[in-house]
């Protein structure tokens, strides 16, 4: 198993660009809010840490992940040099699930294809609230660092 006794947000710091001249935007799915609330918290104290100014952070709430689609759609008009995604989808009863991920992981795909801005993917897809626990802060680590280090390289691979 990939993850097995792994905390997945390790990386070099040193290999990290600083982030001081671009401006980064976060939208925030408001389902399972005790988790996006922390993958939010990595994510913008990772940029902040790599140099990113707090002016140059937009940051939105949308109901839930299905929403992420047309927020960072729109986010893109308030010309960011990348927009992080984020989410948190557990499995429930019904194939709900299986359909709100499908469409959000195709529809960010989609706006990474048609749009100029790097959107990343930080949208936690797990079968139970533990295994979302343990990915957003836990022993795991948190998929928002690892979201934030890659809107700073994809901001820098942009302006190439
Ligand atoms: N069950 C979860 C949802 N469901 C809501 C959808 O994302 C969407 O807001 C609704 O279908 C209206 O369009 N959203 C999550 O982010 N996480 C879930 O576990
Ligand atoms: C991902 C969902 O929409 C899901 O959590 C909703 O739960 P259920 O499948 O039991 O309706």
């Amino acid at each position: 198993m990939a993850t097995k006794n792994q905390n997945l947000s390790y990386y070099d710091k040193n290999t990290i660009p600083n982030a001081k001249d671009f401006r980064f935007g976060i939208v925030v799915s408001e389902w399972n809010n005790n988790i996006t609330d922390n993958l939010y918290k990595g994510a913008l104290d990772t940029l902040i840490e790599h140099g990113a100014l707090p002016d140059n952070i937009i940051s939105w709430h949308v109901p839930g992940s299905y929403e992420l689609i047309y927020g960072s759609k729109k986010m893109q008009e308030h010309e960011v040099d990348a927009v992080i995604a984020i989410g948190c989808v557990i499995q429930g009863e019904t194939k709900h699930f299986d359909f709100v991920c499908e469409a959000v992981s195709h529809g960010i795909k989609d706006l990474n294809v048609m749009h100029d801005t790097p959107v990343i993917f930080c949208v936690l897809t797990d079968n139970t609230m533990q295994q979302s626990i343990e990915r957003s802060g836990g022993k795991h680590g948190n998929k928002g660092v690892e979201a934030a280090v890659a809107a700073i390289k994809m901001a820098v691979l942009r302006r190439l």
